[in-house]
């Protein structure tokens, strides 16, 4: 199944961060192609460092709840500790979508419930897939995107800066 999963970071060394996340996520979902990383201003709270965010696209073999769980052991093995809802973080990593799942569980919501209303997920997003449509909404996602104030999302760095599998190839995965 092919996913996309959003990564975000702002506490300690964030570039660092989402390389060893990507670096460890083959057992679970092996990275296809990666987005620009963006440099974005909080939302939710604002009073945090500025985060890093990025999207890839991968495949994976595991059912939805089982990404969720290896996910969320990744973000642990990573040092990620528990905080507020919104707050800082070391690494965080949500699944936007799942195929062409949609998917409503206390515990599991794909598409990811707020993603139509993020700069910093939509922006990203649009480097791998804007002519993408969101489930619900119907909407492509470039579309989605130009309605949303994207002024506090900059391009920090391009994919190779992050991808740790060797030279860096839209088509190609190493
Ligand atoms: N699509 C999804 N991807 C990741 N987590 C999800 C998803 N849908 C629901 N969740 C649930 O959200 C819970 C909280 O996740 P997390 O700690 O990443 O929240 P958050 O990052 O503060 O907020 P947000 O989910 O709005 O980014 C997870 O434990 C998980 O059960
Ligand atoms: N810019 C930005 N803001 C956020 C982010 C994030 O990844 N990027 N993650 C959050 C956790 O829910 C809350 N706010």
């Amino acid at each position: 199944m092919i996913v996309y999963l959003a990564l975000g970071t702002n506490l300690g060394d964030r570039l660092q961060n989402l390389r060893q996340a990507l670096a460890a996520l083959p057992p679970v979902a092996q990275p296809r192609r990666a987005s620009a990383v963006y440099e974005t201003l909080p939302w939710g709270i604002t009073d945090q460092p500025l985060f890093l965010n990025m999207v890839i696209e991968a495949e994976t073999y595991l059912a939805p709840q089982a990404l969720l769980g290896e996910l969320k052991a990744l973000e642990r093995r990573l040092g990620r500790k528990e905080g507020i809802r919104y707050g800082p973080r070391l690494i965080d990593l949500d699944i936007l979508l799942y195929d062409e799942a949609v998917i409503d569980l206390p515990d599991l919501c794909i598409p990811h419930p707020r993603m139509a209303e993020r700069a910093f997920v939509l922006v990203p997003l649009c480097d791998l897939y804007p002519h993408g449509r969101h489930p619900h909404l119907g909407e492509t996602f470039e579309a989605l995107r130009a309605r949303l104030d994207c002024s506090g999302v900059r391009f920090w760095a391009g994919p190779e800066a992050v991808w740790p599998f060797g030279p860096y190839s839209e088509q190609e995965v190493t």
